[in-house]
């Protein structure tokens, strides 16, 4: 399987290679040349096997030679053991006919543990087979983060670089991170906002000696091995309820448009998906994009959902360049107005394309807090702040007659004080966290200064 670039113009990688890119050397992100197909009669065989099983057929498509079988078998196996479900990811009713995609049941509690255990698997081995090592770099609004600190701490193959907004993310995501005192691991607060370490983490990617000098590596979604990852729950749970031979829709709670990006890859790939929702809270870009069919910044609020405080969605280039029938001409186009003028109109054939497979709407605030009361009052079940943009959304958006799945991102543990403000009872972390709060932190603030960043991680990669 080879990857290409969604501006066209970087060399064309197999999968070992795009994954040890992260972002293409042009700026784009890398997608699959063509999109692996699975029969019907594929698809109704995943019904009853475990997790990993289905994850192994899925993956495999896209590895391609790089990795042998049994290599790839027990990366997925043992990225799949730390989680405290046996299902991984089990669905749980909500209401008849309305499912929640439980992706909480990972080690850091965000589904962001469903991809990125493959992925620092994935990664080592393959450095590893070549001898080398690798400095990883992310931004995080929250979660992304813990996820890769806990997946990567301690390897021997690479340093992990993660920049967080100072201030912004909930005080239980700071300390998922900044508690992890292993040596390869370290923690950047930088004065600014999600979208502004986003940038920083690009520009990284974009000064090609710096890049080079410390082997460069990215573990946001811009990289294509977290996506794959994430293309596997959407056929499991769709499977569990009757898919191929019954059609079901899903609920996205949405920010860099990775998760649903995901969706959108595993309806490419034959599986019968009616519609893909995309629900934002106040930062509602996506939203507004789908309605008036201009990309427009109009600046990031903080919210009680922060892990989706995004304006600037990386994955959304992916969808562009997949809705416009792969123009990467009209991709860079589209992001060098994004760059100079904060926005861009989409082409008429581009906007139609995505309406066909998208829908959209925004949960408010005050909604959000009311759906996480509802739910608790009638189900006795608690639902995150981001997961409850989801189900807010859904209960207006969904068909009755089809099955719609919306996908619980977070353990609602991760945001105490916003559930505790909404339904009056604050939720406890699971044991194996309990003494978070009394476990002694490291973290560096910096300014948001490329030139600053930079040097720190040039100073402290072992590469
Ligand atoms: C809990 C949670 N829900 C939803 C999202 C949005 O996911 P994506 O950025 O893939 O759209 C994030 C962050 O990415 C998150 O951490
Ligand atoms: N919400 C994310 C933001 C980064 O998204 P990613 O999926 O591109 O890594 C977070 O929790 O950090």
């Amino acid at each position: 399987m080879q990857f290409v670039s969604t501006r066209g113009q970087a060399p064309i990688l197999g999968f070992s290679d795009a994954i040890l890119a992260g972002l293409a050397a042009d700026g784009g992100l890398y997608v699959p040349r063509e999109w692996p197909q699975f029969t019907a009669a594929e698809i109704a065989a995943f019904a009853g096997k475990r997790y990993p099983d289905v994850a192994f057929a899925i993956i495999s498509r896209f590895v391609g030679d790089d990795i042998g079988a049994d290599a790839l078998k027990s990366i997925i196996d043992g990225a799949y053991s730390p989680f405290r479900h046996v299902s991984v990811a089990p669905l749980n009713e909500l209401s008849p006919n309305h499912f929640l995609l439980e992706l909480f049941h990972g080690p850091t509690l965000a589904f962001k543990d469903v991809a990125m255990q493959f992925l620092s698997r994935v990664m080592d081995h393959i450095l590893s087979e070549r001898g080398l090592r690798a400095t990883i770099v992310g931004a995080t609004s929250g979660d992304t983060g813990s996820a890769a600190i806990e997946a990567f701490r301690g390897r021997d193959t690479t340093d992990i670089f993660i920049l967080h907004p100072q201030g912004r993310t909930s005080p239980v995501q700071r300390l998922q991170m900044t508690t992890v005192l292993d040596a390869n691991v370290h923690n950047i607060a930088l004065e600014g906002t999600f979208d502004d370490c986003q940038n920083s983490v690009k520009a990284m990617f974009n000064n090609h000696q710096f890049r080079d000098n410390v082997r460069l590596s990215g573990v946001n979604s811009i990289n294509w091995g977290r996506i794959v990852a994430q293309i596997v729950y959407y056929f499991t749970a769709a499977v569990s309820l009757g898919s191929p031979s019954r059609r079901v829709s899903f609920t996205v709670p949405t920010g860099n448009f990775g998760d649903i990006f995901a969706g959108y890859a595993a309806k490419r790939m034959g599986l019968p998906i009616d519609r893909l929702v995309i629900a934002t809270n106040a930062n509602d870009i996506l939203a507004r994009t789908l309605k008036n069919g201009r990309y427009e910044m109009a600046g990031v609020h903080p919210t009680i959902s922060p892990s989706m405080d995004i304006e600037i969605s990386s994955n959304f280039e992916r969808l562009l360049f997949e809705a416009s029938g792969r123009d990467a001409k009209a991709v860079l186009a589209m992001m060098n107005s994004l760059k100079q003028s904060s926005g861009f109109a989409l082409p008429e054939n581009t906007i139609a394309a995505i309406r066909a497979d998208f829908a959209a709407a925004t949960s408010d605030e005050a909604a959000t807090k009311s759906v996480i009361a509802s739910i608790f009052r009638e189900n006795g079940y608690t639902l995150d702040p981001h997961t409850a943009v989801g189900v807010q959304v859904a209960q207006r958006l969904r068909d009755p007659m089809v099955p719609m799945i919306t996908l619980a991102t977070a353990h609602p543990a991760k945001f105490p004080a916003a559930v505790k403000e909404a339904m009056g009872v604050e939720p406890s972390l699971p044991l194996w966290l309990a003494d978070l709060h009394q476990r002694p932190e490291r973290l560096s603030v910096l300014a948001n200064d490329q030139k600053a960043v930079e040097d720190f991680i040039a100073t402290r990669t072992r590469v």
